[in-house]
């Protein structure tokens, strides 16, 4: 089948049920997800990604696990963390965006002409020699999506990437967003963020509590969110 199937997903993580019976078969071209902290988004991602393997039931992208076949992994699925200073290694831009070609066997230099293409995609092509480390947040999180694109996944799973962004910032990865053919699932605080997609998904303590489009999901949450908002439960520490 093609698409992203998470069956019966379940993960522990230090003894803790983080995510449990966690099922869908996802096709549509956006998809979101939505819950409060530690309600298991990330670790959903990582399992999406194959960056975690799910203690039990089976996720797949395309038929394939991600987790246990690594080189379909690589050839299928990117991954942009919140933080991009969690994902650049290398000290320039072309070095950064060439390595996932290299590592999908491309030789340095077609690597190289790749990473210009895509930098020049993006109207980035003066950004190939400039230091990792002098990009700015909004930069680093662009450098990362466009190093992801140019390994031309299926799907491109996103953890927050806009979060500690200006608006305008923001709205200018959204657009490019916009532009990219592979399937996009997103993970967001803001619904805002969550315009145009397809579908929704609502974790809470670890369990898919919502699945839907967003006129159907996104109101519920947010009421939620905004009950939730009124109790004091930040007095509570995790047992
Ligand atoms: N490596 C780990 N070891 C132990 N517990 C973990 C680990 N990673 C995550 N957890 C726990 O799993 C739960 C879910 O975490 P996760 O990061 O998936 O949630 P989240 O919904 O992405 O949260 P946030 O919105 O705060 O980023 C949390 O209670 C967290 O403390």
């Amino acid at each position: 089948m093609t698409g992203v199937e998470l069956r019966d997903i379940g993960v522990t993580l230090a003894g803790r049920p983080v995510l449990q019976g966690v099922s869908a078969r996802l096709e549509e071209p956006r998809v979101g997800i939505v819950g409060r902290n530690g309600s298991g988004k990330t670790t959903l991602a990582r399992v999406i990604a194959g960056l975690v393997a799910p203690d039990a039931g089976q996720a797949r992208i395309d038929g394939a696990d991600m987790a246990a076949d690594r080189r379909a992994a690589l050839a299928t699925v990117g991954i942009i963390f919140q933080n991009p200073d969690h994902q650049i290694i290398f000290p320039t831009v072309l070095e950064e965006i060439a390595f996932g070609l290299t590592q999908q066997g491309q030789r340095p230099r077609a690597a190289e002409a790749a990473a210009r293409a895509m930098l020049d995609r993006f109207g980035k092509g003066h950004w190939a020699p400039a230091a990792t480390h002098s990009l700015s947040q909004g930069q680093k999180q662009l450098l990362c999506l466009m190093a992801v694109l140019a390994m031309r996944p299926r799907v491109v799973v996103m953890d927050e990437p806009f979060s500690g962004l200006d608006i305008p910032t923001r709205l200018q990865l959204m657009r490019y967003l916009d532009g990219i053919a592979a399937q996009v699932v997103m993970i967001t605080h803001d619904p805002g963020q969550l315009r145009g997609f397809d579908r929704i998904l609502w974790l809470e303590g670890g369990r898919l509590i919502a699945d839907g489009p967003p006129d159907a999901v996104l109101p519920r949450f947010e009421a939620q969110m905004r009950e939730w908002g009124g109790l004091d439960d930040l007095a509570h520490l995790a047992g």
